[in-house]
């Protein structure tokens, strides 16, 4: 057993709503203590700023490039990460000096797996810098360079929940957890098998994206909008025979690789209906590629507050055998789940362990990884 570390997680997911702080006690392999988060919401006028970054990323070719305003922005996203730390200490009454790391996703503005390509912005000198404590970021990135997709990455803090869980006896197997983020992934925890897992289709984005043309809000806030909605079967079945589907080989998503309906295609209610049943059912067909069937699937991310998406899962699982659970039900935190995933890696990385396997990324082999940066350098 390694040494007990403190650490906090940062994660700004492709939803771009805002930044995710957690604080975990941890020795990166068994034991996990989880202990207070929060979210920090980004207000309009910088997600457009992040939706600027992510069109002026599109001309990216190699990963150090910062073009158009990219370079702005990584110093100010970095820097709203260090007023999210410095709020989240100061009301939790938590000294800095008692944390040992930081884990800093960044913001991804651009992921092409095909290419061998991730940036994640995020300055970890500036962070560890302003804020006095030990940095580990930019943890997709070696994986890519031993042939991996640089995603998913949670599926090694999933399985040291699901081995926590499991001594207790709660959870009946196979358990599969789902993250319903910008993107959906699945993690499968089997007794046989290593972990498996893989990006499973498009989580929010598309709705969200559908809702802030169409009504000018950033998400559905409790499937309102959809619930008024009917599912149009076709305009889901264009979705769900993409070949992302079928295609024997799994590959991590860009946010841009699903594109939202037109305007033509739908109105708001019905759109937003059908993406919701899209969500959910996109879960389940990509969970058609697990080595076994699931039996008990764990929901987090913000998904899963949306009751339409729920409502989809759980009648979808049903017919496959399947319970679908919230991450609340089964005692755990479904909206600091990633958060505490980044501060669960930064201790694994600092003890050099695997944060990614054959199974999770498709690396060759399992991999460590991430920069490390000194509160002290500099
Ligand atoms: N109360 C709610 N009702 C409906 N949907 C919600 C609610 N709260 C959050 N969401 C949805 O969840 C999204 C945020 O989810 P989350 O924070 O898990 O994503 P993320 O971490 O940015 O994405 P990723 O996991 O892909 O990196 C919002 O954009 C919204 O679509
Ligand atoms: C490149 C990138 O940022 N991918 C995200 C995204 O959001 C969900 C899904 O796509 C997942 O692959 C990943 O994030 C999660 C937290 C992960 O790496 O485990």
């Amino acid at each position: 057993m390694g040494k007990i570390m403190t650490a906090i997680g940062l994660m700004s997911g492709t939803s771009m709503d805002g930044i995710d702080v957690a604080l975990l006690r941890t020795d990166g392999d068994a034991i996990v203590e989880q202990g207070p988060s929060a979210g920090y919401a980004y207000e309009a006028r910088f997600r457009d700023r992040l939706k600027q970054g992510l069109e002026d990323a599109k001309s990216i070719a190699s990963r150090e490039q910062r073009p158009g305003i990219l370079a702005d922005l990584e110093r100010e996203l970095t820097l709203r990460h260090v007023e999210a730390v410095q709020a989240f200490l100061r009301q939790n009454n938590i000294l800095r000096e008692s944390v040992d790391v930081i884990g800093f996703h960044g913001q991804t503005v651009l992921h092409r797996p095909d290419d061998a390509l991730t940036v994640q912005i995020g300055d970890g000198a500036l962070l560890a810098r302003e804020t006095g404590i030990d940095v580990v970021y930019d943890m997709r990135a070696n994986d890519m360079e031993h042939g991996g997709q640089g995603a998913p990455l949670i599926p090694a803090y999933h399985a040291a929940l699901a081995r926590n869980a499991a001594a207790n006896g709660e959870l009946v197997q196979p358990v599969v957890f789902v993250n319903i983020g910008g993107i959906s992934n699945l993690t499968f925890i089997g007794a046989d098998v290593g972990l498996v897992a893989y990006d499973s289709g498009p989580g929010n984005t598309l709705i969200d994206q559908w809702v802030e043309a169409h009504a000018g809000i950033p998400f559905d806030q409790g499937g309102m909008i959809a619930s008024e909605g009917s599912v149009l079967p076709d305009l889901a079945e264009r979705y769900l025979l993409n070949p992302f589907f079928s295609s024997d080989r799994r590959r991590s998503l860009d946010r841009n690789d699903f594109a939202p309906p037109k305007g033509k295609d739908a109105n708001l209610e019905d759109g937003a209906r059908t993406l919701a049943y899209v969500t959910a059912a996109a879960i389940i067909k990509s969970a058609s590629h697990l080595p076994a069937a699931p039996r008990t699937y764990i929901v987090c991310g913000g998904g899963r507050l949306n009751p339409v998406i729920m409502r989809d899962l759980a009648s979808e699982a049903t017919a496959h055998g399947a319970n679908v659970l919230a991450a609340e039900a089964v005692g755990f935190n479904g909206d600091s789940m990633e958060a505490e995933a980044w501060a669960y890696l930064a201790v694994r990385a600092q003890r050099g362990l695997p944060l990614t396997y054959p199974g999770t990324t498709g690396v060759r082999q399992p991999v460590t990884g991430g920069k490390f940066a000194s509160r002290t350098a500099g």
